[in-house]
C-alpha cells in the first residue's frame, strides 16, 4: 500500500496532510502516524491530519493524530493548513469552507493576502468541560493555584475543542519547558492530559507565548493555544480581546469577539513538499 502526502506548516507547527476523501476512517493508523512524524526515521512532523468526507453541513471532516499517536479534537494551525490543502486537491476557486472537527463545525476563509482566517467557535470554560478536577465541575478555573515541579503556578483553563492550561509568567525565556511541560501535561488534575501555554504580557494587545503541547511536546506554535491564551488574558484582565500572539514560529492575530463570543484566528499556512510514503514504513 502506498500513500501520498503533502507537508504543510503553520508558523513552524508542521503536519503531514493526507487526502482521505474516499474513506470515513483515517487510512493511517496511530502507530504509523508515530513513525511518519519521526524526524529521523519518517517524514518529520508534529502531527498527521486527514481530510475526510463531509459530515452534517460541512465540506470536509478533519481528524488529527499527534506525533505520539494520540488523537486531538482540534488543531488551530492544522486547520489553516487543511484549508489550503483542500483548496489544492479540490482545485476550485472557493475561498470559504466549513470543516467538521471535534470542536464542532468551523468556518474558514482563505484571504487574498494568503492568510487564513478561522472561526474557532466559542471557548468552553467550566471545569467539567476542560476537563479538569481543579475546582468544582460547574465553575470556571481562573487564576487557580496549581503545584507543578515544586512550584505554585496561577493557572486559567480554557477548552478550544481541546484542553488548555494557561499560566502568565514574567519572562517566557526563563521557562524550562522540557522539565515543567511534561509535568503539566500529565498532572493528575487533567484526566485527558493538557496543552500548556506560558504567556508573557508585553502590552494589553501583544503577548509572547511558549507552548508545551499534549502529545507533541514543545512546538514552534499552537493555534488553539494562542486562542486559549487570549481568552485567559481577558478573563484575568491582563489583555484586551484583540491580541497579537508572538510564538517562536511567528505571530497569530486573535480576537475573542464581544458580539458572538467566538474566537477568530488569522495566520499563515504554507505548503512545503509532496511525496509518497514508502510501503515498508506503512507496514511498520
Ligand atoms: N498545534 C495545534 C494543537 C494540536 C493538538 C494538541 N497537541 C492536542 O493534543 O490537543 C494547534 O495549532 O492548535
Amino acid at each position: 500500500m502506498t500513500v501520498s502526502f503533502t507537508k504543510y506548516h503553520g508558523l513552524g507547527n508542521d503536519f503531514i496532510l493526507i487526502d482521505n476523501r474516499h474513506l470515513p476512517q483515517p487510512i493511517v493508523t496511530p502507530e504509523q502516524a508515530i513513525k511518519l512524524c519521526d524526524r529521523n526515521f519518517g517524514i518529520g512532523a508534529n502531527g498527521v491530519i486527514f481530510a475526510l468526507p463531509r459530515q452534517e453541513q460541512a465540506d470536509y471532516t478533519m481528524r488529527i493524530f499527534n506525533s505520539d499517536g494520540s488523537e486531538s479534537e482540534m488543531c488551530g494551525n492544522g486547520i489553516r493548513c487543511l484549508a489550503k490543502f483542500i483548496a489544492e486537491i479540490d482545485n476550485d476557486n472557493k475561498t470559504k469552507y466549513k470543516i467538521y472537527t471535534g470542536a464542532g463545525l468551523l468556518g474558514i476563509e482563505l484571504q487574498p493576502d494568503g492568510q487564513v482566517k478561522v472561526d474557532m467557535g466559542q471557548p468552553k470554560l467550566l471545569a467539567s468541560e476542560i476537563p479538569t478536577t481543579l475546582g468544582n465541575a460547574d465553575e470556571k478555573i481562573v487564576n487557580q493555584t496549581l503545584e507543578v515541579a515544586g512550584k505554585s503556578w496561577s493557572v486559567t483553563c480554557v477548552n478550544m475543542g481541546n484542553p488548555h492550561c494557561v499560566t502568565f509568567v514574567e519572562n517566557v525565556a526563563d521557562i524550562a519547558l522540557e522539565i515543567v511541560g511534561p509535568q503539566f501535561e500529565h498532572h493528575s488534575v487533567f484526566p485527558e492530559r493538557t496543552n500548556t501555554e506560558f504567556i508573557q504580557v508585553i502590552s494589553p494587545n501583544y503577548v509572547k507565548m511558549r507552548v508545551w503541547e499534549r502529545g507533541a511536546g514543545a512546538t514552534l506554535a499552537c493555534g488553539t493555544g494562542a486562542c486559549a491564551s487570549v481568552v485567559a488574558g481577558v478573563l484575568t484582565q491582563r489583555s484586551e480581546n484583540k491580541v497579537t500572539v508572538e510564538l517562536p514560529g511567528g505571530c497569530l492575530e486573535i480576537e475573542w469577539s464581544t458580539t458572538d463570543q467566538k474566537v477568530y484566528m488569522t495566520g499563515p499556512a504554507e505548503k512545503v513538499f509532496t511525496g509518497v510514503i514508502n510501503e515498508s514504513i506503512m507496514n511498520l
